[in-house]
């Protein structure tokens, strides 16, 4: 490659899009330093170009027609910063085939699709990267495929999604209700404009498909990842969960043994000593557990406009160095493994449940003789009385148990007269039982 600069053409101009104009426009002296190229924005896909901008595009040709950039034979890389599914990986598709190197920040459509469209990008001898696409930017994805390659990755834990981590932090510290914090979270502009993918876990969802492919070597799809939001958390539990020394947590969980994998993304109460718990308000943070390294962890700003434009524009560079030493269309491996789930036998864990029991002499031993016979024990139990005296609301966190040991008791306590209610149930993490 012999060229002054290199020609993008950007698919968006919205938090992102102008997010990665703005670095492109202001540090174009580091990037020329860096390279030893320009890179230059040659031609903006939008709706509306009519529409007023924040941003000034100076002579850059803003259009309408995905054509006029997808047939550009002088656009060497098409950065992909429109977001939604078809229409995007239509144009993926098409940017693939005519050659040119591709750079998303669209989770949804990599956690879908992402392993046919990295096919394609060898196929054509092209780049495709997505480092935005997960934990915005943060470098997670280089920290998994460049900087932990060598080790044997275990678990990977994640507070991937701002919005929930914003919400949960307001309830638990705040008091705030959870309709309140989630209308700040939307003022504020982490949450997607529809947040039900939010609230419901399937962004978290989304990025941790992403993740557990890349850390373990094995194609899981979306399809594998169990999920459960936060829409039905109640404040009591934070308040419950505080006294025993716990912070309520969005977690996405993957872990591998034996070529098994888990991964779900489920409210979780981590104990305030593990690292991820101390993650606040719209921050994301993964926790990486690998055979050598042991354990680290990556923090920083999970969305907004110029974090995640960070994280593009590391892409950006990545394919235009892979241009000019003549490597591109090589940096991507096919998954090794074909994706196991474990059974829920061999899945464990720390449980936190609270029922409501008829405050009468004996119930609380048949409590502890189904457990007993069941081979659970308890780790914590808190007591309160309820209903003046007819009822108590008790709190158990169980030692390590096998998931379907601990659904085998919920299902029991469930037929026990002196059980009325068993309200909720969260797994715990970071008890220091691993
Ligand atoms: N916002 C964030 O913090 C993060 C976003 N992402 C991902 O980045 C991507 C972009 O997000 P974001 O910048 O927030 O999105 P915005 O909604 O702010 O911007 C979308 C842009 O794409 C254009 N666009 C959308 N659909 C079409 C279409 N069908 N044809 C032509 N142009 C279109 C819009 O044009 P117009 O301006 O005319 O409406 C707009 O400029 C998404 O995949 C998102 O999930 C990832 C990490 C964080
Ligand atoms: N809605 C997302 C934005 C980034 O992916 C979030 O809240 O994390
Ligand atoms: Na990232």
């Amino acid at each position: 490659m012999n060229k002054d600069y290199v020609s993008i053409g950007l698919l968006g101009l919205g938090t992102v899009g102008s997010g990665v104009v703005q670095i492109i426009q202001n540090h174009q002296d580091e990037l020329q330093y860096r390279l030893g190229t320009g890179v230059k924005v040659k031609s903006i896909l939008v709706r509306n170009t009519d529409k007023e901008r924040d941003i000034e595009v100076g002579q850059t040709f803003l259009t309408s027609n995905p054509d006029d950039i997808l047939q550009d034979p002088e656009i060497d890389l098409v950065v992909e910063v429109m977001g939604g599914i078809e229409e995007a990986k239509d144009h993926i598709t098409k940017a693939i085939q005519a050659k040119k190197h591709v750079v998303t920040a669209n989770k949804d459509l990599i956690a879908l699709h992402g392993p046919e469209l990295q096919k394609a990008a060898v196929e054509n001898g092209v780049d495709l990267f997505y480092e935005a696409s997960v934990g915005g930017g943060i470098p997670i994805l280089r920290g998994l495929t460049e900087g932990l390659v060598s080790d044997k990755l275990k678990k990977v834990m994640g507070i991937v999604n701002g919005t929930t981590n914003y919400i949960l932090t307001k309830m638990e510290e705040d008091g705030l209700s959870y309709e309140t914090a989630l209308n700040q979270a939307q003022e504020l502009g982490f949450a997607e404009a529809d947040p039900t993918a939010d609230v419901e876990g399937l962004d978290a969802a989304r990025k941790m498909a992403i993740l557990s492919r890349l850390a373990f070597s094995t194609s899981v799809s979306l399809d594998d990842v169990e999920v459960e939001g936060i829409s039905k958390i109640d404040l009591e539990d934070l308040h419950y969960g505080k006294k025993l020394g716990y912070s309520m947590k969005l977690i996405g969980f993957a872990q591998v043994d034996d070529q098994k994998v888990e991964v779900n993304v489920q409210p979780t109460f981590l104990s305030k000593s593990h690292p991820l718990s101390s993650v606040k308000n719209e921050y994301n943070a993964i926790y990486v557990q690998g055979e050598a390294v042991g354990e680290t962890m990556f923090y920083g700003p999970g969305a907004g406009s110029l974090p995640t434009a960070t994280a593009v524009m590391a892409d950006v560079m990545a394919v235009i160095k892979n241009m000019l030493l003549g490597v591109t269309g090589k940096s991507a491996i096919a998954p090794r493994y074909e994706s196991v789930l474990k059974s829920p036998k061999e899945r464990f864990g720390q449980f936190y449940f609270r029922l409501h029991l008829a405050d009468e002499v004996g119930a609380f031993s048949q409590i502890t003789t189904l457990f007993n016979e069941l081979g659970i024990s308890f780790e914590k139990i808190l007591q309160t009385p309820l209903n003046k005296g007819e009822l108590a609301e008790i709190i158990i966190v169980t030692h390590r148990v096998s998931l379907d040991n601990f659904q085998e008791a919920l299902m029991k306590l469930r037929d026990m007269e002196v059980v009325k209610d068993v309200i909720s149930y969260y797994r715990v993490e970071g008890n220091g039982e691993a």
